[in-house]
């Protein structure tokens, strides 16, 4: 946070040039601010600058306001940046006795696109990248962006970028206005230069952003907009408060003038600062980087190489979900199938989810054209000669899959990566009849695999490091997070939610409403309860899973025959329409009254009864019933090595099953209740209920000695 600076050029021109220096991305850190605060008044002191250019060094404008610097004034490190300062700074550049245009080129995030818009004009190239992505790390625009932005493109158009953290490209944002020209990176310096002379010169307009008032909707339509974006936000996520502080900050700008709304920006700005959303945000946004730095692999200067040719074999729902993403992403893909039908089936799956982005207005239906042409459907090994890459995703059968690499391994060049999609069997046993496990490895991706933004990759004791950073880079490529894990029954995600579904149907067999479990579950910010995810994972997944884990895990699987009792009916979850809910149309869940049929039918043949302690616990407990076994098995996880820190298992939770990231993930959430409780609570319930809530070693050790459980191993040993 206090490093970079920005340097200042005076031209024969008479204009100053003032780049931001301080890569990746040019953040603005403590030093940049000042730096920049020094350089500006010097330019507006001097008798040789006429006007100033606000630039970026390296191809980047800005990506705003150093995230640094919000973890150490959260954590008491650094003293408060002085936002009343920094209020002056944005001032000082919007009533400058002297022209300021900003030359974007790259990102112009945050406070950079907000010291932008403080610029009496914004040229920028081609490429240029421009969002306000504040409410994502628990903030709001602090630099006056609650304001410049609805002046300078109108309400709604500003609520959509601030309140869904949109990124917008130069083109829309020339179309809306925020910015004023569009020059090639050859030139942006040159217009710049010249359209702040221009205005030096009263050949264009000289825009203070807080004194416009044409784009700003007439008071009753503003009214409607600004109730609409709070309705949506409140839907969207009925727990965060940030985004309504939002709201309230931009209405006091409409209602009682761009002053106002400055004042209580700032005021606002600082409070969200020390929320605990805030704080468990900008964990999960460092946390997400780290997944990328695994020591003993991207620590040993081996370069990604460059894979340009996947074949995928499988195109089931995951292989053609996997398929789409990458040809979403430019990769040509040979897709295999063993006949023609199943091969018509996976290009009609992946063809489909094309359409469904031209639906929702993503994607052109030429550009969709254009990226199906990316797809060749194959019958055979032919076209796997010169593939850099293949992903295997066929069912979860041993034998399949040995045979399937071993002809893989015949048929692919040598320094092909094969990966599996298994998400639970030995990756050993998988390439048991080949001479090349050093190449082999997991990539496990979510179902639908091309929206769930997570890539499990797995690696044995044989794979090379080269092959998990190609995967790594691949996965980066596809927007993938990737988190890098050891080989193991279920790996990291799976395994740690498993007890999730687990722990419901326990609550379940004892008396519990299943909707009332999911609700719960929902209200704590699940996208979906145990029940509904069971509907959608699909009970012959889960009941194959299970059975597995029955084999490895003997002591913490609870063992309910409901789903079995299910499928003989042919109840197989949202595939056949009936599970825990009935499903009407796509997306629609409906609680199904004849559920309990299989239930009362359970619970007579086991002879279980209801138990008047738990049907009365209220959702608050019902989370921590359902969480903590999760939170234990984590720590399993952890302890074993299968994953690397307690961070990625947050990430794993976050874009694998969807906690929500405003808690921080699973082990930053367990922090925060504190070990020592979450201890407590399944020691108590291992008495009442049995081993299936037994607390693991790792956990009891470190709530012994106060240890938090994500504390690197090294240190928590020192002291343990
Ligand atoms: C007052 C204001 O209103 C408040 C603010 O401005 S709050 C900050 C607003 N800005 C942001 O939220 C931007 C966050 N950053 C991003 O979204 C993305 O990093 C990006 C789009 C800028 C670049 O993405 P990408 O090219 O994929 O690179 P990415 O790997 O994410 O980042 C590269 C490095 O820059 C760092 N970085 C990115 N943005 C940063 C920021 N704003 N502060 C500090 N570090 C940042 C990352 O941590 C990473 O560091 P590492 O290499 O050591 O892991």
């Amino acid at each position: 946070m206090s490093k970079g600076r920005t340097d200042m050029e005076v031209g024969a021109d008479g204009v100053a040039v003032i780049a931001v220096v301080n890569p990746p991305v040019n953040a603005l850190s403590v030093d940049v601010l000042y730096s920049l605060m020094g350089n500006y008044e010097e330019a507006i002191r001097r008798n040789d600058v006429r006007a100033i250019v606000l630039i970026g060094k390296g191809g980047i404008f800005c990506g705003g306001l150093d995230i640094n610097v919000l973890g150490a004034i959260q954590k008491n490190i650094l003293e408060k940046v002085k936002v009343d300062y920094i209020d002056a700074m944005t001032d000082a550049l919007e009533v400058a006795v002297k022209p300021l245009v900003a030359a974007i080129d790259g990102l112009a995030f945050g406070g950079g696109l907000e010291f932008s818009m403080a610029c009496q004009a914004r040229i920028s190239t081609p490429m240029a990248q421009l969002c306000l992505p504040e409410l994502q790390l628990g903030v709001i625009p602090g630099f006056g962006g609650t304001q410049r932005l609805p002046r300078l493109i109108g309400l709604t158009k500003a609520l959509e970028m601030i309140m869904l953290s949109k990124h917008i490209r130069a083109e829309e944002a020339h179309q809306l206005g925020l910015v004023d020209a569009i020059v090639s990176p050859e030139e942006l310096l040159r217009a710049a230069r010249h359209w702040a002379l221009d205005i030096c010169e009263s050949r264009r307009p000289w825009v203070r952003a807080l004194s416009k008032t044409d784009k700003i909707e007439p008071p009753e339509q503003a009214r409607e907009i600004l109730k609409f974006a709070r309705d949506q936000a409140q839907k969207r996520a009925p727990n965060l408060k940030h985004p309504l502080i939002c709201i309230d900050v931009i209405k006091e700008g409409i209602v009682s003038g761009p002053r106002a709304g400055l004042r209580k920006e700032g005021i606002a700005f600082q409070e969200l600062f020390f929320s605990d959303t805030c704080k468990s945000l900008v964990h999960v946004f460092f946390s997400q980087r780290a997944t990328l730095k695994i020591a003993g692999v991207t620590d040993l200067g081996l370069m990604p190489r460059n894979l340009t040719k996947v074949a995928i074999v499988g195109g089931g729902l995951m292989g053609s979900g996997i398929a789409t993403s990458l040809i979403l992403n430019h990769y040509p893909v040979v897709l295999k199938e063993e006949n023609e039908k199943f091969l018509n089936a996976g290009v009609d799956r992946i063809k489909a989810n094309l359409q469904s982005h031209v639906r929702k207005g993503k994607m052109t239906q030429e550009k969709c054209e254009k990226t199906l042409s990316l797809l060749t459907g194959v019958l055979d090994y032919e076209r796997f000669k010169d593939v850099d890459l293949v992903i295997e995703a066929v069912m979860d059968n041993v034998k399949l899959k040995q045979q399937i690499f071993a002809e893989l391994e015949r048929h692919c060049p040598p320094h092909c990566i094969l990966a599996t999609t298994t998400s639970t069997i030995d990756l050993r046993l998988i390439g048991q009849n080949t001479n090349c496990q050093d190449r082999i490895v997991g990539a496990h991706f979510f179902n639908p695999a091309h929206t769930v933004p997570l890539l499990e990759i797995v690696r044995t004791q044989h794979t090379l490091p080269q092959a998990v950073i190609d995967l790594l880079d691949v996965g980066k490529k596809i927007k993938k997070t990737p988190i890098v894990v050891r080989n193991c029954t279920g790996f990291a995600v799976n395994r740690m939610f498993f007890p999730y579904t687990q722990t419901a149907l326990f609550l379940l067999d004892r008396g519990m409403d299943l909707y009332k479990i999911d609700h719960a579950c929902t209200g704590f910010g699940m996208p979906v309860g145990p029940f509904r995810l069971a509907d959608h994972v699909g009970f012959g997944v889960a009941l194959g899973t299970g059975m597995q884990y029955l084999e490895d895990f003997p002591d913490r699987v609870y063992k309910s025959m409901l789903v079995p009792l299910m499928i003989e009916d042919k109840w197989t979850g949202k595939a056949s329409k009936r599970g825990f809910y009935m499903y009407e149309g796509r997306r629609k869940a409906i609680p199904d009254p004849d559920t309990m049929t299989y239930v009362d039918k359970l619970r007579s043949m086991a002879g279980s009864s209801t138990d008047p302690e738990l049907v009365k616990l209220e959702d608050k407990d019902i989370v921590e019933m359902v969480l903590f076994p999760v939170i234990n098995e984590a720590c399993r996880v952890l302890d074993e090595g299968v994953a690397v820190k307690a961070s990625d298992l947050d990430i794993a939770s976050v874009f694998g099953m969807g906690f929500p990231p405003y808690r921080g993930g699973i082990m930053y959430w367990a922090d925060s209740i504190d070990a020592k409780r979450v201890h407590a609570m399944l020691s108590e319930w291992e008495k009442k209920y049995g081993q299936f809530f037994r607390p693991c070693s790792y956990l009891s050790e470190r709530a012994a000695a106060g240890v938090p459980l994500s504390a690197a191993t090294s240190q928590a040993k020192a002291r343990l």
